[in-house]
């Protein structure tokens, strides 16, 4: 078992890497999450759906320490209160967030490029003068052609496609090794072709990271839950909770968003 699955540095003992109690959020009295329950375990690959407007960019900013909730509790692993936590400690403690638009360097190459984020993750690398040995090179190769740009990594960032710049930031964010992977949208605005590979990505690494998957897409979201949990989002909580095709055929999710 890798080190991001066991969570390394989070106490996963009970198995839940993270665990959302009750939480509300709210702007200027409008609840925006509402009594929000949530359970993730170690290792496992949850897509959230829900309209627009449920809730789930609001639920990430809580995870990540953006938003703060009203009432609730928020924790990694069994010990850390992410309600008491700093942005960048968190991002520190191990929770990576990808957002809906591709944010990579453009004006270095895809390997520079991965090289920097592996510069940034301060347990690898001590200061942004260390120089990447060749096991760490290992590593990026590995990296690379997960994400489908091997034989690109001379090419500027800056000139790839939406859908590569999207790869090259997951790339990046697991050069950083987190122990727990948000990805916001993740095939927005890709090509079809590049949301089939985009799928294929994310099912090799399941089991392997713990990851959450915020989406729209049903075509997608039906190939990566494959058996896994997917839970619905509406008004702030949740509505149904399942397999896709539990959830495809509730009554109440089919009329707040899948049947119109
Ligand atoms: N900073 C804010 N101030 C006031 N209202 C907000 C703020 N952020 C979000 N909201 C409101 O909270 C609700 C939930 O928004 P959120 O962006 O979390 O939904 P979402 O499920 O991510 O939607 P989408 O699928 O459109 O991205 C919306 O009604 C939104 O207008």
């Amino acid at each position: 078992m890798n080190a991001a699955i066991k969570g390394e540095g989070v106490d996963t003992t009970h198995g839940a890497i993270l665990y959302l109690e009750d939480i509300t959020v709210s702007f200027d009295g409008f609840k925006a999450i509402n009594q929000l329950n949530l359970d993730i375990s170690v290792g496992e690959l949850r897509c959230i759906i829900g309209p627009n407007g449920a809730g789930k960019t609001t639920m990430m900013d809580v995870i990540t320490g953006k938003t703060r909730p009203v009432s609730g509790t928020a924790f990694f692993g069994q010990t850390m209160d992410l309600t008491s936590m700093a942005e960048y400690e968190i991002a520190h403690a191990g929770i990576g967030r990808k957002f809906q638009r591709p944010t990579v360097f453009e004006q270095h190459t895809v390997f520079e490029n991965l090289e920097l984020a592996m510069k940034m993750n301060k347990r690898v690398a001590p200061t942004l003068f260390f120089r990447v040995s060749s096991e760490q090179k290992g590593k990026i190769e590995e990296i690379l052609k997960l994400i489908r740009l091997h034989g690109e990594e001379t090419r500027l960032a800056g000139l790839l496609s939406h859908g590569q710049k999207q790869w090259l930031e997951i790339g990046m964010l697991l050069m950083q090794e987190p122990q727990l992977l948000l990805l916001d949208e993740p095939v927005a605005g890709m090509s079809d072709a590049e949301t089939v590979r985009t799928a294929e990505l994310l099912n090799e690494l399941r089991g392997k990271h713990s990851i959450v998957v915020v989406e729209h897409d049903m075509a997608f979201v039906t190939e990566i839950a494959q058996g896994g949990k997917v839970t619905v989002l509406h008004e702030g909580s949740v509505l149904a909770e399942g397999t896709m095709q539990q959830v495809q055929a509730d009554e109440r999710v089919i009329e707040v968003y899948l049947g119109r």
